[in-house]
Order: C-alpha cells, then sequence, then structure tokens
C-alpha cells in the first residue's frame, strides 16, 4: 500500500490548475447511459473513482474510449447486462446514480448497495421514494438493489432533505419517463446543474436546476453529444485552503469563483486575503495573521461539507477558539483523532468540533479515513514540523488528479513511496 510522504514547513507559491469536478463527472457518466449515440465528455478527471466507474460501465457493455487525456468517449448499447459487479460498484458511493439511468433506459437494474467513504449512515431512503413514484420497482436482496420498470411515468417528488444523489438519480430517470417530473425541495450544487446541462445537451427538457424546484418533460429517447465538466469546487478549495494553511499566495486556474463563494466568504472572515478574477481565484495568507472562525455544514449555497476536513486542519494552528459544526454526515470528525496525533487541540462532542487554535502541528504517523479527512491530513502535513507519513492514501486517489505533482510545482516537499 503507497504512503505520501511529507516534509512540512513550505509555504506553498505559484499557479495550479484545477481538474474536472470528480462529482459532476461521476453523475454526468451515469447519464451517459441514457443516449442512444455516442457521449464525448472533456475535463474528466483521472482520479480513481472515474476509472472505477468507467471500468463498471465497460463490464455492463458500454463502449469507453479515452480521446485525450481528459476526454473520454461513451456508447451505451441497445442491450446492457444489467448487474453493475458488487467488486467494483463497493468501491466507489457513486455507483447508486447507475440505478435511475438503468432504470429508465433498459428498465432493469442490479446495483450492489454502494460502498465508498466511512463518513456516515448515508441511507437511499430518498432515490427509492423518487424512482418508486416514478413507477419503479425496488427490493433490497442481499445487499443488491434489484429494480425493474416499464417506462417510467413522470409524477411529483418531495424530497424530504435536498438530496446531491437523490436529486440526480430522480432527475436523470426522469429524462426518459412518460410526462412531467417535478422534484421539490430538489438539491442546489453546482453539480445538480452541470448534469441539467449535460443532459439538455443531449436533448432532454431540464429547467430550474439550481433551484429547489426542478421540472422535467420525458422524452422517448436522448441523442448523443459532447459536453465540458465544470472544474472541481472541492478540489479548488483544498488548494486554497493550503494556501492558507502554510501561509502561501497561489493563483488557482480553471476555476468558477462563484461556486466557492461559500468558502471564499470564510476564509475572508479568517483574515486570508481573497481574489476573484473570471475563471481564477488568488489567495494570500502572507500579510495578515489568520483569526479564528466559525463553520456549519450546510447544502449549497451553505458551507459545503466536503470541505469541512481541510478547514479544521487550517484552523488548528489559527490563534483563538473556531467552532464546526457538521450537520451532514456525522461520521466526519474521525480526522480530528489523526490531527490530535499531531498536537492539534481539538474536542469533539456530538456534531461539535471545539478547535484552540496552537502555535503548531508536528510530523508523525497518520491515517486517512476518507478522501477529505486524506485531504486534510495533507494539509496539516504541508504546515508541520518535520515528517508526516500518510496511509491509506487509495481514499486520497478516489478524487484528486495528480496531487503530488501539483502540490511539489506550487514549492510542496511531497513524494509517494
Ligand atoms: C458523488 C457525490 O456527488 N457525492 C457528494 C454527494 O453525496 P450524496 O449524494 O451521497 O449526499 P446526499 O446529498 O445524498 O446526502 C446528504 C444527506 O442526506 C442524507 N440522505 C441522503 C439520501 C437519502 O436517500 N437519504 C438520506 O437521508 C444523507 O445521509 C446525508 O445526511 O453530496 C454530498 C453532500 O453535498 C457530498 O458530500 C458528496 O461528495
Ligand atoms: C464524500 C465524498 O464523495 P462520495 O460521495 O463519492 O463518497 C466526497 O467527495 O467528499
Amino acid at each position: 500500500m503507497s504512503k505520501l510522504i511529507i516534509a512540512g514547513g513550505y509555504p506553498l507559491h505559484g499557479k495550479v490548475r484545477i481538474s474536472g469536478a470528480k462529482n459532476a463527472s461521476l453523475a454526468i457518466l451515469c447519464g451517459a447511459l441514457l443516449a442512444e449515440d455516442e457521449v464525448v465528455l472533456e475535463n474528466v478527471p483521472d482520479i480513481s473513482d472515474v476509472r472505477i466507474l468507467l471500468e463498471i460501465l465497460g463490464t455492463m457493455g458500454v463502449k469507453v474510449r479515452w480521446l485525450e487525456e481528459d476526454t473520454v468517449s461513451l456508447r451505451s448499447p441497445q442491450q446492457i447486462t444489467e448487474e453493475a459487479p458488487y467488486e467494483l460498484v463497493k468501491q466507489l458511493r457513486a455507483s447508486n446514480l447507475l440505478l435511475g439511468p438503468m432504470l429508465a433506459r433498459y428498465g432493469r437494474a442490479s446495483v450492489s448497495l454502494p460502498g465508498g467513504c466511512n463518513i456516515g449512515v448515508r441511507p437511499m431512503d430518498l432515490h427509492f421514494k423518487g424512482l418508486v413514484s416514478l413507477g419503479a420497482q425496488l427490493n433490497l436482496e442481499r445487499g443488491c438493489i434489484q429494480g425493474i420498470s416499464r417506462r417510467l411515468t413522470g409524477n411529483r417528488v418531495y424530497l424530504d432533505f435536498p438530496s446531491v444523489g437523490a436529486t440526480e438519480n430522480i432527475m436523470m430517470a426522469a429524462c426518459l419517463a412518460e410526462g412531467q417530473t417535478v422534484i421539490e425541495n430538489a438539491a442546489k450544487e453546482p453539480e445538480i446543474v452541470d448534469l441539467a446541462n449535460f443532459l439538455n445537451a443531449l436533448g432532454a427538457r431540464v429547467r430550474g436546476a439550481g433551484t429547489d424546484l426542478i421540472k422535467i418533460e420525458g422524452l422517448p429517447c436522448l441523442k448523443g453529444g459532447r459536453y465540458s465538466v465544470i472544474p472541481d469546487r472541492i478540489e479548488a478549495g483544498t488548494f486554497m485552503v493550503a494556501a492558507a494553511a502554510t501561509r502561501g499566495d497561489v493563483l488557482l486556474e480553471n476555476v468558477i469563483p462563484r461556486h466557492l463563494e461559500p468558502l471564499s466568504a470564510k476564509l475572508r472572515e479568517a483574515n486570508v486575503e481573497v481574489w476573484e478574477g473570471e475563471d481564477t481565484i488568488h489567495i494570500k495568507a502572507t500579510a495578515l495573521q489568520p483569526k479564528s472562525i466559525d463553520i456549519k455544514t450546510m447544502p449549497y449555497p451553505g458551507f459545503p461539507t466536503d470541505m469541512q476536513s481541510q478547514m479544521m486542519s487550517f484552523l488548528s494552528t489559527v490563534p483563538g477558539t473556531s467552532i464546526i459544526i457538521e450537520n451532514i454526515f456525522e461520521n466526519r470528525f474521525r480526522v480530528a483523532d489523526e490531527l490530535k496525533r499531531m498536537g492539534a487541540n481539538i474536542k469533539v462532542e456530538g456534531r461539535m468540533a471545539v478547535i484552540e487554535g496552537v502555535p503548531s502541528l508536528q510530523g508523525t504517523k497518520v491515517k486517512a479515513s476518507d478522501l477529505r479527512a486524506g485531504a486534510a491530513l495533507v494539509i496539516s502535513g504541508l504546515m508541520a514540523q518535520g515528517e508526516t507519513e500518510i496511509s491509506n492514501v487509495n481514499y486520497i486517489d478516489r478524487g484528486y488528479a495528480n496531487l503530488e505533482q501539483k502540490l511539489t510545482s506550487l514549492g510542496a516537499r511531497i513524494r509517494r513511496t
């Protein structure tokens, strides 16, 4: 198993180009199953989640070809092997997004309950509720979701919570349903808007994505098309926080600053300088002394849960008391134990973490418990005194393309063993 070794204490300086969004790519790759003709996707990140999903699609009969480093072509057949293999599905959460497109286009689906990071219970009741209300029959048999349907029928679906995955699954399924589907209390994340734009590029009729009311007019079929995925706001955010934590000065290229507003606002509140360009963000933490802040994770446009762990690392050396409340995933404070091993002073009480800033962290051996916990440990390693050795790097590889190369180009001392 590989490890990341970081020699800490070098502020990040320079420019970095942000890759395409993991969460948008994963949903869109599943959505490609809906298209009768070839789909070409640009700006797809080279991360393990994407590679595994492409392998799953390949075993189901989809013809997958990389055309360039970040461009992939997919051709879904008329008939599909409807079983998504457990060995692959268990490795990524987003495999649950195969369900809606498979039922809508092929009328059958057999998808093992997804795995992924252990950040909480992550039920799928809202996905089920939505797909069943469109007419699908779903059963859970020995850890596997078995679904069958005739042509789905549009309906009104109210989501008790604005779940990203449930909104995506229902939206994709509704594109081929008969009549109109309305999703109320829909999630508003930028990745939802990107998926809707992709579906519309295939000829679908999705309106209202980005608001809490999405309307979909179903069609008998969707054609192919070419589409470019949005930049990854969480990768971008991770570099912003790494720049702040190391008291560095970094320019991010290929970003949509608006998507990062919830994070930029909090960093400014913490005395970090953030300037937004058209598709760039410049972040500077060299001039002012950072100050403590409070954070609550919320659905978009609230502060993203996927940036919470990285902020915890940063705040662990910011003078004063910071408070983080995690409202989305109950196990996302597990990283606090590893940060404490590096000298951080963090108390966790249920969904609240209280962080007393310490002057510095010390490098040691630590273990990633999930993707963003891994990113948080990389940030801690970059700012710590001495050497940090991070294991369970496979979690980090789920979501960060060329992480070592990008950090090295910014002056970090990081290598993989
Ligand atoms: C591949 C992908 O896009 N992953 C993202 C997606 O995950 P994911 O789509 O799994 O997250 P959801 O928005 O569905 O989950 C949010 C909350 O809703 C709950 N819930 C969800 C579904 C359901 O049927 N019932 C239910 O109770 C979850 O337990 C959680 O507490 O959105 C999360 C929240 O922004 C991000 O952290 C993940 O990076
Ligand atoms: C939780 C995440 O992803 P997933 O939903 O794929 O586990 C994440 O990206 O932080």
